[in-house]
């Protein structure tokens, strides 16, 4: 297909086109003959071209007047300049002192002057049918002995014994029809692709969009907006607003305000439309009106439906410092770390018992650092065998082992890459993959399982543990060189029963948390019970109280009688402790205790039990039915 076609209506002209297009893809139809084309031939030819995919056809004279009317594509006339017809007369001017210009209106416009200049008499053609004929008599009847001219009329005048010649275009004139040709492409090709990306625009953007006239027509409406109207395209586009939104007298009322508006909220049928009305404006003058509606419950789902895919991932922080209660001494003195220690990118290690909120405090340190828009990757090193540790971790080559997918996959050390990994329960990482993973933190580069290359990554590490590594570094179990690599900002959680004071407004927080969670009304707690939780001990810390909070939220809604359900909870707390002290005395390492001399056996007693109170001596010391003073004396000595 030729996206220029050029007719030649008579073979010199054919040739002076050929002398100047030299490139392939043009198309040049020709006579084969001296006969020039009729143009009972050529219109023929230029619909034909069109329905086939031509965007300009080029011509000339009267056969560019006819085929304009014929075809929708532009047409391009080769014109004849002054020159040409200067040139022609020229040569003539010494045979024949009368000499006419005829040819068709286009032909001769613009040299009708030259007449009063170059002795000259012009007939201009506008109609071969009408004037013709009147012309060519014209023309004799002025005594006109030689006549130049377009085909047509040439051929016309010789039956009346008129000598003539065809005008013919230069090689400038076909090269200037050419580049006007080749810009109109141009043109139209820039035209369609802006027109395509407009349509892109509309199609895809999530809004239903109608564009309509001043006078309210619809002249455009994308899908959504066809989809919305639960119409026909064809019952949408240039019919009258009015008529599209028959019967939608609310959204109606609405659309056909002067005014531009923003987001008002209109029932229609089921759905919730937020509808937006915006003027167009061209050069200060309006045009029409832009009008955009939004399903609001399509809205939701997709706000839905990005949050889970976000969540999904795993790789969002989603709490921080506000989630964190912090009343007493010791946890006011945790958030202050957490905070200085954010705005570095230094590893931490977070020292705590299960549920003392470390992995709470590792989201607040990453949304608290510059790093808080980049993934947080967490992910507990001790839920996972040696081998698919190390996989997650470090990443796969394709065939690294058996069943490895087939593309490899990325480690959880590069989908951390400029944010934070969390390696929960560290010390639970065995022996073999410590010292891989001390090589990434002291490298700042992994290597996949299976590869040879080296990805250099950038992650701050926060690391956590339940356990004493120290303990662990002397029996082997964890290697020091690691511990002290990680052990750079560490920070250690009191437990709950350390913290004492933090236990009425983490009820109170806690219990509005769960509520919500549960849809229910949040329970009231009586003072004293609030006071009486501040007695155990706690050993599952917050976790724990979470769940004895979640247990009275679902049990006061079960219209059990309230008294009985704390009456019962305080029950259980109490023999949990007992038993849980009963079961440290007997297996804790009682048996330890008891075979070193008497200052060792209550050196034991008492750390065991301060470690029991989280620290706190003045529990350890009612405990053991002892001053504080005692206390601080016996910690002394020992
Ligand atoms: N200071 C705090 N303020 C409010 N809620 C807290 C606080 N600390 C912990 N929590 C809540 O207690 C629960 C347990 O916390 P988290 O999971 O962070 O503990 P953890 O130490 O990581 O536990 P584990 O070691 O068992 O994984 C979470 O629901 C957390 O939001």
């Amino acid at each position: 297909m030729s996206k220029i076609v050029i007719i030649a209506p008579s073979k010199e002209f054919a040739d002076t086109v050929r002398s100047v297009v030299k490139k392939s893809s043009y198309k040049i139809y020709a006579p084969k003959d001296d006969r020039d084309f009729s143009f009972e031939e050529t219109v023929p030819i230029a619909k034909q071209e069109e329905a086939l995919g031509a965007e300009v056809i080029i011509t000339r004279g009267g056969q560019a007047t006819l085929l304009k009317k014929k075809v929708s594509i532009p047409v391009v006339e080769v014109k004849m300049t002054v020159l040409d017809i200067l040139r022609t007369v020229h040569t003539l001017k010494s045979r024949y002192k009368r000499i006419g210009l005829i040819g068709v209106e286009n032909i001769i416009c613009d040299y009708r002057e030259l007449g009063s200049y170059i002795d000259i008499q012009t007939y201009p053609v506008f109609s071969y049918e009408h004037d013709l004929d009147m012309q060519v008599r014209n023309a004799l009847a002025d005594h006109v002995e030689f006549i130049v001219g377009d085909g047509m009329s040439v051929d016309y005048a010789k039956r009346f014994g008129l000598p003539g010649i065809k005008l013919m275009p230069s090689s400038a004139s076909v090269r200037e029809a050419v580049e006007i040709a080749e810009n109109l492409v141009r043109a139209r090709f820039l035209e369609g692709t802006k027109n395509e990306q407009f349509r892109m625009v509309l199609e895809t953007a999530q809004d239903a969009i109608l564009i309509i006239s001043n006078e309210g027509q619809v002249l455009l409406a994308n899908n959504r907006a066809i989809h919305l109207l639960n119409r026909e395209r064809t019952d949408i586009i240039n019919y009258p607003i009015h008529d599209v939104l028959n019967g939608e007298k609310s959204l109606l009322n609405l659309l056909t305000q002067s005014q531009e508006f923003r987001e008002e909220i209109v029932h229609v049928r089921n759905s919730v439309l937020s509808v937006s009305k915006r003027r167009i404006m061209v050069a200060d003058d309006p045009i029409g009106w832009v009008l955009t509606l939004q399903d609001v419950t399509q809205i939701q789902k997709l706000e839905q439906s990005i949050r889970r895919k976000l969540n999904h991932t795993g790789f969002v922080a989603k709490r921080s410092l506000e989630d964190m209660i912090a009343v007493s001494p010791a946890m006011k003195n945790v958030v202050e770390k957490i905070k200085y220690f954010s705005r570095t990118n230094s590893t931490t290690l977070l020292l705590g018992e299960t549920g003392t909120g470390k992995e709470l405090i590792a989201q607040s340190i990453h949304n608290h650092s510059d790093r808080k828009n980049r993934p947080f990757v967490p992910i507990n090193c001790g839920a996972l065998p040696s081998n698919l540790l190390e996989s997650e971790l470090f990443g796969y080559e394709p065939g690294a082992f058996t069943g490895a997918h087939r593309n490899g996959k990325a480690g959880l050390f590069e989908l951390a890459h400029t944010g934070t990994i969390f390696l929960d329960e560290v010390g639970e990482i065995p022996l073999d993959l410590q010292s891989r993973l001390l090589r990434v933190i002291q490298e700042r580069e992994v290597m996949r399982v299976g590869g040879s290359s080296i990805i250099p990554i950038d992650v701050r590490i926060i690391a956590a543990t339940h356990r004493d590594l120290q303990s662990d570094i002397r029996n082997g179990k964890f290697r020091a060189d690691l511990f002290y690599r990680l052990h750079i900002l560490p920070i250690s959680i009191p437990p709950l029963r350390g913290r004492k004071e933090d236990i009425p407004l983490l009820v109170d927080v806690l219990l509005t948390k769960i509520s919500e969670r549960y849809q229910c009304r949040k329970p009231r707690l009586p003072e004293p019970f609030i006071t009486k939780l501040k007695d155990f001990s706690w050993p599952g810390n917050i976790r724990e109280l979470e769940n004895v909070l979640e247990r009275i939220v679902v049990l006061f809604n079960a219209e059990i009688p309230h008294d009985d359900v704390l009456q019962e909870i305080v029950e259980e707390l109490a023999v949990n402790d007992r038993a849980a002290t009963l079961t440290n005395e007997q297996s804790g390492g009682f048996d330890s205790v008891l075979n070193g001399t008497l200052e060792d056996i209550e050196k034991q007693v008492i750390l065991r039990q301060l470690d029991q109170f989280g620290g706190n001596k003045e529990l350890t010391a009612k405990h053991l039915g002892i001053s504080r003073a005692t206390l601080w004396r016996k910690l002394k000595e020992n």
